[in-house]
């Protein structure tokens, strides 16, 4: 099977309260370890791009190693740029073949993220490809852009039945209180996510898929044996997995996680140089780092997105 855009996942999703996960993706063991769980576990796949990504690996390698695996599980993936932030980044990942792109114009006033995501539709549904648009503004780290809490704004739920009329996006991201990276909440604060202003779009906006990014929920046992071999990521907090999969039983389709990756990878490999302080061979310990990887994207297709077994 060819890569597919993510219209008949997140059609299957919405009617069976369930998401898909959309997982960022950077290099080789990355793309295996997500893949591989997800072939085992009959899952319908995301793999998205960040700009970012596409500038570290280049625009050639990551497009060419999702199509191996493509080729290796035989799964429903979509491959997807995160955050296009221009009309032209957009326009050249569809040139490459992506199926999916997101254009992020949420910083932009109202009319102006209108205009900018209209325009992306019509080169895209030209092209055969969906739209993510955004509305609302998370908190947290975006390519290197630090958005301040204070400066994070939930979404209005009266805007989007206008929004999504006028650009005709495929999905929307919402800001509900969940921000990028690992430092969600303040320690001793209460993690809480928006329910009703989720409610409130879903209702303006029936059987329309919903985005939620910066759903990393930063595993604390992941945390701890970083700082246990010699990271420092003191108050690392994410959002409560109970959360995310009342999330994805409601309008939510498409759940983005980048951080819980980084920090499986990252805590595998802190522990393998602690452990074996002779090693130098870059397999010896990314092939546990690809293993540790392969286990969190497990546990999320079951416990958190509920997505296993719904690829065919
Ligand atoms: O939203 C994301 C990518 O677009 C990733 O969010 P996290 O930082 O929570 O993993
Ligand atoms: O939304 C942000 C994603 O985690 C991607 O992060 P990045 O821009 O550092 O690749
Ligand atoms: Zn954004
Ligand atoms: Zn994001």
């Amino acid at each position: 099977m060819p890569l597919v855009t993510t219209k008949e996942m997140f059609e299957k999703a919405y009617n069976g309260g369930y998401a898909i996960g959309a997982f960022n993706v950077n290099n080789m063991e990355i793309i295996q370890g997500i893949t591989e769980a997800a072939a085992e576990l009959k899952a319908p796949l995301i793999l998205q791009v960040s700009k970012g990504a596409r500038a570290y690996a280049n625009r050639t390698y990551l497009k060419k190693l999702v199509e191996a695996a493509v080729i290796e599980t035989g799964l429903p993936i979509a491959l997807h740029l995160d955050h296009g932030d221009s009309f032209e980044l957009c326009k050249s990942c569809i040139e490459d073949g992506f199926t999916s792109v997101m254009i992020d114009a949420s910083s932009k006033p109202f009319a102006e993220n209108i205009a900018l995501t209209r325009q992306v539709v019509e080169y895209a549904h030209d092209h055969g490809v969906v739209v993510e648009a955004e509305l609302g503004t998370l908190a947290g780290i975006e390519d290197e852009v630090n958005v301040s809490a204070e400066d994070s704004s939930y979404t209005h739920p009266e805007e989007v039945e206008e929004f999504v009329s006028k650009t005709g996006c495929d999905s929307l991201a919402i800001a509900i209180g969940t921000s990028h990276g690992a430092y969600k909440f303040k320690p001793g604060t209460k993690p809480q996510l928006r329910f009703d202003v989720l409610e409130e779009v879903s209702r303006r906006l029936p059987g329309f898929p919903i985005v939620l990014h910066g759903s990393s929920s930063v595993p604390q046992d992941l945390v701890a044996k970083v700082n246990q071999y010699g990271g420092n990521m003191p108050g690392a907090i994410g959002v409560p997995e109970d959360q995310l999969r009342k999330a994805a039983s409601l309008a939510v389709c498409k759940i983005n996680i980048d951080s819980d990756l980084r920090l499986a990878m990252t805590a595998s490999i802190r522990e393998h140089f602690a452990l074996h302080p002779a090693d130098f061979d870059p397999r010896q310990y990314l092939k546990p780092a690809r293993q540790a990887i392969k286990e969190l994207v497990a546990h999320k297709l079951v416990d958190v997105l509920g997505c296993d077994g719904k690829a065919f």
